[in-house]
């Protein structure tokens, strides 16, 4: 179980996130919303402990390190000259002279990298980047998994390919959050669904609370940017 308690998170006087409690239970999937600048990955950043809040806490499983069992999809980066795909997994995974496992190898091939494994990372396309962020947010089996933005920019096979490779995970009681602008993403692969707004929670849901009273994500969504939901 994630515990979040009374996260507050400022930027100078800027107050990004302002207070936000909630808890994911271990196998739930919770798909976060919002407008740019809203919050959502500040709240990630400080959950799996890249950046530190100005106030509050956060457990897993009652515990402080939560990055310690935790995989989470870096933004894209920039690489020293000569860093290849290959050496990243390598990294990540520890194990710079051993071979790559089956595991590994699979997920190589159903996140199509095979063919950049040696290019230098700075040569790589915006997807190819987000298709090996993804797969270091998986390498080491982590039971909780954070995902930003992953299938944005994507072509229509991989975000078919990714969903449904994640969608599979679910079933093995990962636990998944997951920052989306695509409500079909969150309605996929998530069983709740929240929408951060200015730094507050402004609403979370069931995802079956949320398609039996609006018919889709898309629908909710909708209102929420046409200011024709009140759930504060
Ligand atoms: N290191 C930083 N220093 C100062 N302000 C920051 C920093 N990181 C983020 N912010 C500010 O915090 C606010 C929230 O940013 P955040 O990246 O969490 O938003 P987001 O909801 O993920 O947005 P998007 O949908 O655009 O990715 C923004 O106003 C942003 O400018």
């Amino acid at each position: 179980m994630l515990e979040i308690k009374n996260i507050t998170k400022k930027f100078g006087k800027n107050v990004v996130l302002d207070n936000i409690s909630f808890v994911v239970k271990a196998g739930e999937a919770v798909g976060i919303l919002g407008s740019n600048g809203a919050g959502k990955s500040t709240l990630i950043e400080i959950i799996v402990g890249q950046i530190k809040a100005t106030s509050g806490e956060v457990l897993l499983n009652g515990e402080k390190d939560v990055y310690k069992n935790v995989g989470i999809q870096f933004q894209e980066g920039v690489w020293p000259k000569g860093m290849t795909s290959k050496l990243l997994i390598k990294y990540f995974k520890k194990n710079w002279s051993k071979k790559f496992d089956d595991r590994t190898n699979d997920l190589i091939k159903i996140f199509e990298l095979d063919k950049i494994m040696t290019k230098d990372l700075n040569q790589l396309s915006g997807g190819q980047k987000q298709r090996l962020n993804a797969l270091l947010a998986i390498i080491n089996n982590p039971d909780y998994i954070f995902l930003d933005e992953m299938i944005t920019g994507l072509d229509l096979k991989m975000q078919l390919r990714l969903s449904d490779f994640f969608k599979e995970l679910k079933k093995e009681k990962k636990t998944l959050v997951i920052i989306s602008h695509i409500p079909e993403e969150v309605e996929t692969l998530c069983d709740r669904v929240m929408i951060i707004d200015q730094g507050k929670i402004f609403l979370d849901k069931k995802l079956e609370e949320v398609v039996k009273t609006f018919g889709s994500v898309r629908n909710m969504l909708i209102k929420y940017y046409k200011g024709e939901l009140h759930e504060k």
